[in-house]
């Protein structure tokens, strides 16, 4: 029989937190492989992106009504459960307990021995709810904070160090919410107008941005965007305005040599190839064989033919490209912090501010690296998609206090925060350059 879209999301839950996959491209892919109405598509994103965002809250009001441990339930049980909780604390329309029914149909399926038990948490959380509603409403203490907008404190100390209290509430509050979505027109395939056409013809609705010709905005779809025709010919790529930007940024020309330290899955190379007008060269390096052969996808369906992919560890010095490029992009790996809203997941991910620093040591590492590569007079411009200054302008900042022939360029560093910036991620660009 065929899998309900609330059977799916905890399936979907389940795979985010034990395979440490990221949500947005399980989500993409079980609306791939389904043939769901609107409706049950958007009931099932509810489900799994806020069962992520609120985990910590929600396994807190487990605890309470369970006798048994939560982190002793049997996996499939507890995600069974928590999904549900989230429904009985967000979904107004739907009922209690047609939740639990659902709840115990699904437990029958796949634990047939736990059905019991998942009705009678349920029915208990039901009678508890709004106590504990009440209990959980957030004060200024940062357990209060943690419990109620589900962060591991550590994160939320962080960011009033940096950003003050309120402004932290903020980033918190906007963080809740589902963000838009953006594609970039291929101009290499078409022009925006002719993707508009084509995309309404598949019931899908876009417009276009102001600021970058190339962007557009997801207004409403039938029909998910990786089965468009578009999609298929390559007329478009995914991506977030933060990602355009860096590009825009940068300002690739035709003709201009490229090195792209971490590219995959190719959005940034991807994007500069167009700009470039598929001349000149673009090398694209990635440590992740299995991430360089989506960027090859990307490659053939868009009709890329500049680039060429390469695996490659940005933090090793290639001695053959020294001095050799242009323009070096490095869109470090970093701790994505800006990203929660996509990928609310994230927030569990890092168990201290200690990771952080590790991480910047890294990105320090390939910025030094990077500056080799570029040629007197070139640009390197390195962005992360995060939004504590560890891996920011903490990096960039020790790199050109150590580096005389090195400076910041033009519009120099770029603090993109979603509570300012509406319509962006949390993102951060610095252009630098090596001087003749
Ligand atoms: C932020 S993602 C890059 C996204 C990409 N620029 C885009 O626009 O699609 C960071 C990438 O760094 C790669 N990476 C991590 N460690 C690396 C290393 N030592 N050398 C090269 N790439 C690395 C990861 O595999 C990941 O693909």
């Amino acid at each position: 029989m065929k899998k309900t879209p609330r059977e799916k999301a905890v399936e979907a839950i389940q795979i985010v937190v034990e395979k440490k996959s990221f949500s947005n491209i399980v989500v993409n892919e079980f609306i791939h492989q389904e043939n769901w109405s609107k409706e049950d598509t958007k009931l099932f994103v509810n489900i799994v992106y806020g069962t992520l965002d609120q985990m910590m809250k929600l396994e807190g009001c487990l605890g309470v009504v369970s006798k048994r441990p939560v982190k002793k339930m049997q996996f499939q049980v507890k995600y069974i459960l928590l999904a549900s909780i989230y429904q009985m604390l967000n979904l107004d329309r739907i009922p209690d307990f047609a939740i639990v029914n659902e709840a115990v149909k699904i437990t029958k399926k796949t634990n047939p021995s736990a059905s019991g038990f998942v009705n009678g948490i349920l029915r208990n959380f039901a009678r508890q709810k709004d106590d504990l509603t009440k209990k959980m409403a957030p004060s200024q203490s940062l357990e209060s904070l943690s419990l109620h907008y589900s962060y591991p404190k550590w994160i939320i100390h962080e960011m009033i160090a940096y950003y003050g209290h309120s402004a932290t509430l903020n980033i918190l509050e906007t963080n809740k919410r589902r963000p838009d979505l953006f594609l970039r027109c291929n101009l290499l395939k078409c022009k925006p107008n002719e993707l508009i056409h084509s995309l309404e013809i598949d019931g899908i609705i876009v417009e276009q941005v102001q600021w970058i010709p190339e962007a557009l905005k997801l207004i409403e779809s039938e029909r998910h965007l990786t089965k468009s025709n578009a999609y298929l010919n390559g007329w478009f790529q995914i991506q977030s305005l933060g990602s355009m930007m860096a590009v825009d940024m940068l300002d690739p020309v035709p003709g201009e040599k490229i090195f792209d330290m971490a590219a995959a899955p190719g959005g940034k190379s991807i994007f500069m190839a167009e700009r470039m007008k598929n001349t000149g060269f673009i090398l694209a390096g990635d440590l992740s064989v299995k991430r360089l052969n989506q960027l090859k996808g990307h490659i053939n369906r868009m009709g890329i033919s500049n680039t060429t992919t390469k695996v490659h560890d940005a933090t090793i010095v290639e001695h053959s490209f020294i001095n050799s490029f242009d323009k070096v992009l490095l869109d470090a790996p970093c701790s994505s912090l800006g990203m929660i809203r996509r990928k609310p997941e994230i927030k569990y991910a890092h168990k201290n501010k200690g990771q952080l620093i590790k991480m910047s040591e890294v990105q320090k590492e390939m910025l030094r690296t990077a500056s080799k590569y570029v040629k007197p007079g070139g640009t390197i411009l390195y962005s992360t998609c995060t939004m504590l200054p560890y891996e920011n302008e903490d990096v960039v900042m020790e790199f050109l206090e150590k580096e005389s022939e090195f400076m910041l360029d033009g519009e120099g560093m770029k603090f993109l925060n979603p509570t300012i910036h509406e319509n962006f991620d949390g993102f951060y660009i610095a252009k630098i350059r090596r001087v003749e």
